[in-house]
């Protein structure tokens, strides 16, 4: 105090000492006071409550996690009933987790056209723009397929859902995805491909009857292996990023819960799948986006100038193997949390068999695009991305009757014609 009241309120005006200088100098400690405590409100408000201002990986994660809307009451439960209703004579129920995102919309989509019951959940989280997101839900709404807006990670959520629909399969395609974003938030990861996995599996262990489950784990699992193609016998423990160190892990969690509890598991290695309605975060999809605007694009290169290749594989061809996948799917043994005889426990390649360099990638876009990139060819980072993917498929081919038909020039007419459509020319941004 001593020292405020010694301290000259400006520079060479403190000089008297006249009781209206106390009465001054006690309004201005009032006023001082008063206006600490305002200061030290907006600290608090700042610091404390703000999403925004902790640190940006915790508030991101609370955007992701904890947007869980409200559910329950009578107008709720009727529409999750009426969407996994199953139209069709030998028709499954089917609980789709990452509904509104671009895998999960086509299989929501093809199952709900062929008469089986579909009930969607996504978090809606703004990976990458939501808008999107909710433009896939209003088409689904159109088919009659309800997303109930919630976390994988909400048990109690789920619970209600299983209570309200004994739900005959899951397709667990909710995920933090992303090969390079891993490095900017790996705790999405982690709460996403292994927490959320984990709270899903435990609430499918103890429902009753147990779904078969079928979930997306990623090509990403084959990390630095140099054998091509890549085969489900093949080693898979040299992940290159964060991102496929969870896929992979999500394939040890699946492993612990057939073992334990009887669950039907069935692991699906999706290879760069592309098309209508994909992920603005990928490649194929930005590069469209940046060629329209004339912007460059960063075209990457191993070393020694090596191709730096992926098998992009179509979404179609993608959805055909879901299904095969979920219609080949044998029952979950366990009842009520104890297994009660060995399950089935499946892990398959859902690829492409034809790798394509990144560059040609960019040369069918500039056709299709009538417009010619600016190329800005660099080393390819070292943020988890590996040089090459290739696919062997023939254990899906055999046991899922999966066959991809679509090839890279083929797949990709039909995404431009889309995204022409739905951004226009380029004026529209995807972002
Ligand atoms: O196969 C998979 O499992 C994975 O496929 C994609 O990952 P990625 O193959 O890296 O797909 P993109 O991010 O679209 O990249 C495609 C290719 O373009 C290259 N690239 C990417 C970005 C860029 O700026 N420049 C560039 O040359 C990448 O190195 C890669 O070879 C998805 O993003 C993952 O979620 C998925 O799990």
């Amino acid at each position: 105090m001593k020292h405020i009241d010694s301290a000259p309120s400006t520079p060479g005006k403190f000089k008297e000492k006249s009781p209206y200088n106390r009465l001054r100098i006690h309004s201005s400690l009032a006023k001082l006071t008063f206006w600490s405590f305002i200061f030290l409100g907006l600290i608090f408000v700042f610091f404390f409550r703000s999403p925004s201002s902790s640190s940006p990986v915790i508030s991101d994660l609370s955007r992701r996690s904890l947007r869980t809307s409200s559910y329950g009451g009578p107008n709720f439960e009727k529409r999750v009933r009426a969407s996994s209703k199953i139209r069709s004579s030998n028709g499954i129920s089917v609980l789709v987790t990452g509904a509104a995102g671009f895998v999960g919309t086509h299989v929501s989509a093809a199952l709900k056209r062929r008469g089986d019951g579909v009930l969607g959940l996504d978090n809606f989280n703004d990976y990458y723009d939501p808008t999107l997101k909710r433009a896939r839900q209003a088409l689904l709404e159109r088919t009659g397929v309800y997303i109930v807006e919630g976390d994988i990670n909400d048990i109690a959520l789920l619970k209600k859902l299983f209570e309200i629909v004994p739900f005959t399969h899951v397709m667990h395609l909710a995920a933090q995805a992303g090969v390079r974003y891993a490095m900017e938030n790996p705790s999405s990861y982690v709460h996403s491909n292994i927490a959320g996995l984990v709270s899903l599996l435990e609430v499918c262990k103890s429902a009753n009857p147990q779904p078969s489950i079928v979930w997306a784990s990623s090509s990403s699992v084959y990390g630095l292996n140099t054998k091509v193609p890549f085969s489900e016998r093949d080693r898979t423990d040299n992940p290159a990023s964060l991102y496929a160190a969870t896929k992979k892990a999500g394939e040890e969690i699946a492993h612990t819960y057939n073992h334990i509890y009887g669950l039907s598991l069935t692991g699906l290695r999706f290879f760069t799948v592309y098309g209508p309605w994909g992920r603005p975060d990928m490649a194929y999809f930005f590069f469209s986006r940046d060629i329209l605007k004339g912007k460059s694009i960063p075209i990457f290169e191993a070393a020694n100038h090596g191709t730096v290749a992926r098998d992009f594989t179509y979404i179609d061809d993608i959805v055909k193997g879901c299904l095969g996948a979920l219609d080949t799917a044998e029952k979950s043994t366990g009842s009520g949390g104890k297994k009660k005889g060995p399950a089935q426990l499946r892990v398959y390649n859902l690829g492409n068999t034809s790798p394509v360099p990144v560059s040609d990638l960019v040369s069918i876009l500039e056709r299709l695009l009538k417009v010619k990139a600016k190329r800005m060819v660099m080393k390819l980072p070292r943020n988890g991305d590996v040089q090459f993917t290739h696919a062997n498929i023939s254990l899906a081919q055999r046991e899922l009757g999966y066959k991809p038909t679509t090839d890279l020039q083929t797949g990709l007419k039909k995404f431009v014609r889309w995204y022409l459509s739905y951004y226009g020319n380029g004026k529209k941004s995807s972002q």
